[in-house]
C-alpha cells in the first residue's frame, strides 16, 4: 500500500521583493505568517502502519524554521528575492536528502496565495 504523509509548519518572516518595479508595494518590507506543508509518499510499513514517523518531518524542519522564523529572508543565502516560488525551491533543496520519498511542498504567504513544487528544477 503507499500513502502520502502531510506535515505542516508556520512561522513569520518580513522580506522585500527587490527585483519587482519601482512604486509596487511588494518592493517595501514587510511581513507574513508563512504556512509551509512538507508531503512525502511511500510504501506503508505493514508491520507499524506508516511510511515512516512524521517527526522525521519536523526534525528536517526545525533548523529551518529556527533560521526562518522571525528573520528577514533577504538575509539568507538563497532567498535574496524570496518569491514564494524561490522560498518553495529553498525548502526543497534543503530537504531532499533527508526526507525520503518528498513529493511536493506547498507554500502559502497569505491566506489566498500559495506556491506548490514538486522538485520540477
Ligand atoms: N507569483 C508570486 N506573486 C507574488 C508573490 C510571490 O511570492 N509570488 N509575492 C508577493 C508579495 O510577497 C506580497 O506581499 C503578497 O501580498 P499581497 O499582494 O498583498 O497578497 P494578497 O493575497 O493580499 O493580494 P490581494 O490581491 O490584494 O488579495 C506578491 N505577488
Ligand atoms: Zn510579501
Amino acid at each position: 500500500m503507499r500513502a502520502r504523509l502531510t506535515k505542516e509548519f508556520r512561522f513569520e518572516a518580513a522580506h522585500t521583493l527587490p527585483s519587482l518595479p519601482e512604486g509596487h508595494k511588494c518592493r517595501q518590507m514587510h511581513g507574513h505568517s508563512f504556512k509551509i506543508e512538507i508531503s512525502v509518499e511511500g510504501e506503508v510499513d505493514e508491520s507499524i502502519g506508516w511510511i515512516y514517523d512524521h517527526k522525521k518531518i519536523s526534525d528536517a524542519m526545525r533548523p529551518l524554521l529556527e533560521q526562518l522564523d522571525h528573520g528577514y529572508l533577504n538575509d539568507i543565502p538563497g532567498l535574496e528575492s524570496p518569491t514564494i516560488e524561490r522560498m518553495a525551491a529553498w525548502f526543497w533543496r534543503k530537504l531532499e536528502a533527508d526526507l525520503p520519498g518528498l513529493a511536493e511542498i506547498v507554500i502559502f504567504e497569505t491566506p489566498t496565495a500559495r506556491c506548490s513544487f514538486k522538485g520540477e528544477f
